[in-house]
């Protein structure tokens, strides 16, 4: 057993929306930028939905470095990264040495921007022209083929490459390469039926709409990029063909971890323009090793229909990377006119966790599979508990946090009703809560909790920056994506439009700043990085520095207990910045003059480099293990061994829809248009002025005292063992360690001034 046996308790959502939006914009909104990525939405009888999606930066576009363009048919030779890696020699890398990868390599890229009809599965037909936009915001889906491999650096044979290939957000978790390829001449022949070669170019095109093209690329040898290569050489079609038989044989016997075939393909929800396609090989036998990466844009603005097979160079992440290969790639983009969406759409797999409202489950879009995490919203219990604002809010703040792409805030990309509940779709972060591995692994080094840490001062800046005071940061809110990057979820209690103060009592208890506890007139966003001081503490630590098993026991340790720091575990800079931010007195706390930047600026994240972290370019430290993209084994099996009939359930029970009068309350959950943010905004203060009654612990009622008072010695004394109930753990248990005198060389009362 150690600390993290049971989730943060006490958590507190008192609703006094009233209360905290008196001020003129109750909408829970920030301003709305005209960036690509904005939200929209459709409205159907029974249920309502919008999309979001991410606008990547510009700089992250690939470019070709060579073009060749007939009728169509473009071959080129792309470094991946070329443009955007924070590995300076990558960037670096001059036009003339990727030209010799172009001779030495050979890569080629098979595009066609197609200019031939088609049908997506709604049967919406499909301009025959490339051009010919449809929206201004790409729709649709986009089908990802990850081919094979050559030239992998393994650090043996027996390695297992599989992808992680992430877009929009939303991750596709590949399995390991194919067991068996195909040898025989029949397969041969078959697949030479599926090579075609454009009249007017030496470049072989494959069709991509043929059924047979995946035995078309078994079939080929072990290395179709470098048959792709070769063919580039020789615009005669049977000499490639014979060039495939020779090499065939040869190739199979090559087919190792270093050369692995996949063919894997998974189906993206395509929900704005200018999305990142981010392609990781790991190896899973040999501790998720990692074995290149490429990051490449397709493009599909203005267009219906759009395609292409290309072999890329994979690249490093970091300077240390040891990493050499190829890929071979392909994609296939079609726009959709679809724009409702309701439960119907998704299947649910698994319970992965329950909050206060309703669950949060693991479902499967049932038209392109991709794997979400749906959040079902009771409107019974939102509307017994006066939270209808709150969760209004919620899902305000996650279209407009989609619509900026902040890389660490879990990605909202659709949201619906029906006459029972609310639901909220984001992508599925299969690496689970930090709780959960916190709680494994009882604590991180310093240099894990930092990677975290740091890549949360960027998602609070943000929100800040943004007028929103995040409420309730810990352990269990903050997410892992396949690669081991922090997702912030759960903003019920997050609180937008916040210029100054606000006193609405909420929060986790161990993580409530003092003020909250002791002032008044009210706390500001600087709430936020005295939690995040807890969490660093308790990261690095084993322990929350505040922990008691009753409440007020721990309103008292949080107002006037000192926090004492176990020896050798946290660096001095990892020492200053924890009490930086757990000065009592908000007006000193770091952050409280400008905010992440200043917490940025501190000497504790000396060697973290922000463009990189921002961009997910540094290397996490730790990478969840995974099987497949549906894996929930870094989930909590309570939930996950849980029946999903569950869900069915829940849906039986809350069958009864509410009166008309209180679904009209949660109009705002439906978002129309951006031309409708205005009449939301006004129906927020409505709802909220029906809340004024709600329950309200007035601020200040918790502990007599005065927040700027320098913390009392004697109100808490760490040292009789009187308060070290929180000792139900083990090994990191505090009374073993944390408050033993021998261990301890610091204590800190919280009036460290900056
Ligand atoms: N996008 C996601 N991917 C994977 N798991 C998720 C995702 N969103 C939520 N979860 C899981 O569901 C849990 C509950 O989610 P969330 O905190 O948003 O719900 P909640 O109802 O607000 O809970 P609470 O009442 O505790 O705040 C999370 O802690 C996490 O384990």
């Amino acid at each position: 057993m150690n600390f993290f046996t049971s989730k943060s308790k006490d958590k507190y959502k008192n609703s006094d929306m009233a209360n905290e939006n008196k001020h003129n914009n109750t909408s829970g909104f920030f301003p709305m930028t005209s960036q690509a990525g904005t939200p929209t939405t459709a409205i159907s009888s029974s249920s309502y939905a919008m999309g979001t999606t991410s606008a990547i930066p510009s700089q992250h576009v690939i470019s070709p470095i060579r073009t060749v363009n007939k009728e169509n048919v473009t071959a080129t030779t792309t470094s991946a990264n070329s443009t955007q890696d924070s590995n300076r020699s990558n960037i670096g890398r001059s036009i003339s040495q990727l030209s010799n990868n172009i001779n030495n390599l050979n890569l080629v890229q098979v595009q066609d921007m197609v200019n031939e009809e088609g049908q997506d599965s709604e049967g919406a037909n499909f301009s025959a022209q490339a051009s010919g936009p449809t929206t201004d915001i790409p729709r649709g889906k986009l089908e990802v083929t990850i081919i094979e491999a050559r030239n992998l650096l393994t650090r043996s044979k027996d390695a297992e490459p599989y992808v992680v290939c992430t877009f929009e957000s939303s991750e596709f978790i590949s399995d390991g390469p194919e067991k068996n390829v195909a040898s025989n001449e029949n397969e041969i022949n078959a697949s030479q039926e599926n090579i075609d070669i454009h009249k007017h170019n030496p470049l072989p095109v494959i069709k991509e709409n043929n059924k047979n093209l995946r035995s078309l690329y078994t079939t080929r040898s072990s290395s179709q990029l470098e048959k792709l290569m070769h063919d580039n050489n020789n615009s005669n079609y049977h000499k490639t063909l014979s060039s495939n038989n020779q090499n065939l044989s040869c190739n199979n016997n090559a087919r190792d971890g270093t050369n692995p075939i996949w063919h894997h393909t998974t189906i993206f929800d395509v929900l704005g323009a200018h999305s990142e396609l981010d392609i990781s090989v790991y190896d899973s036998n040999n501790d998720d090793m990692f074995l290149g990466q490429i990051k490449l844009r397709p493009n599909i603005n203005s267009t219906n229909f759009a395609k292409n097979c290309q072999g890329y160079t994979l690249q490093k992440r970091v300077l240390d990377d040891n990493v050499s290969g190829e890929i071979l790639v392909k994609w296939e983009y079609r726009s959709t006119k679809k724009r409702h969406y309701g439960p119907s759409d998704f299947e649910v797999l698994r319970l992965l966790g329950k909050g206060t409202f309703g669950q949060v489950y693991q479902v499967k879009k049932k038209d392109t599979k991709r794997i979400y995490a749906m959040k079902v919203l009771s409107k019974k219990v939102i509307v017994k508990k006066n939270e209808i604002a709150h969760t209004i809010g919620e899902r305000n703040i996650l279209v407009h946090s989609a619509s900026k792409t902040c890389p660490f805030i879990v990605s909202l990309k659709f949201s619906f009703q029906t006459p029972t509940d609310l639901y909220l779709v984001t992508d599925y972060m299969s690496g689970g809560e930090l709780f959960w591995h916190l709680q494994k692994e009882g604590r991180f080094t310093e240099d894990r909790a930092k990677f975290y840490i740091a890549q949360l001062v960027l998602a609070l800046e943000y929100l800040h920056d943004n007028d929103i005071v995040y409420r309730d940061l810990k352990p269990e809110n903050i997410l892992l994506d396949a690669n081991g990057n922090i997702a912030l979820c759960d903003f019920g209690l997050s609180k937008a439009d916040l210029k100054d103060r606000t006193n609405t009592f909420c929060g986790t208890t161990e993580y409530l700043a003092p003020e909250l506890l002791l002032d008044e007139t009210g706390y500001t966003k600087m709430v936020d990085f005295w939690s995040l001081g807890v969490l660093i503490f308790e990261m690095c630590c084993g322990w929350s520095p505040f922990f008691a098993e009753d409440n007020q026991k721990m309103y008292q340790k949080i107002a006037f207990g000192k926090v004492k720091f176990p020896r050798d575990i946290l660096s001095p800079e990892g020492r200053s910045f924890v009490k930086g931010l757990l000065n009592r007195n908000p007006n000193h706390r770091l952050g409280s003059i400008d905010d992440g930047r200043e917490l940025r600026a501190h000497p504790f994240f000396a060697d973290i480099e922000w463009d990189a972290l921002r961009e997910k370019k540094i290397v996490p430290p730790f990478k969840p293990h995974l099987n497949s993209e549906i894996d929930t084994s870094n989930f909590d099996p309570e939930f996950t061994q849980a029946s999903t009939s569950y869900m069915n359930k829940h849906q039986l029970m809350a069958a009864t829809p509410l009166s008309p009068a209180m679904q009209a309350k949660f109009a705002g959950f439906t978002f129309v248009d951006e031309s409708a943010l205005d009449d939301l905004y006004h129906n927020g203060y409505n709802n909220r002025k029906m809340l004024q009654n709600s329950y309200f612990m007035q601020p200040g009622s918790f502990i007599p005292g005065d927040p700027n008072l320098p913390a009392d010695e004697d109100v808490i004394d760490e040292d009789d063992g009187s308060d070290h109930d929180m000792n139900h753990s083990g090994v990191n248990s505090p009374s073993q360690m944390s408050f033993d005198q021998h261990h301890m060389d610091d204590e800190f009362g919280g009036r460290f001034e900056m």
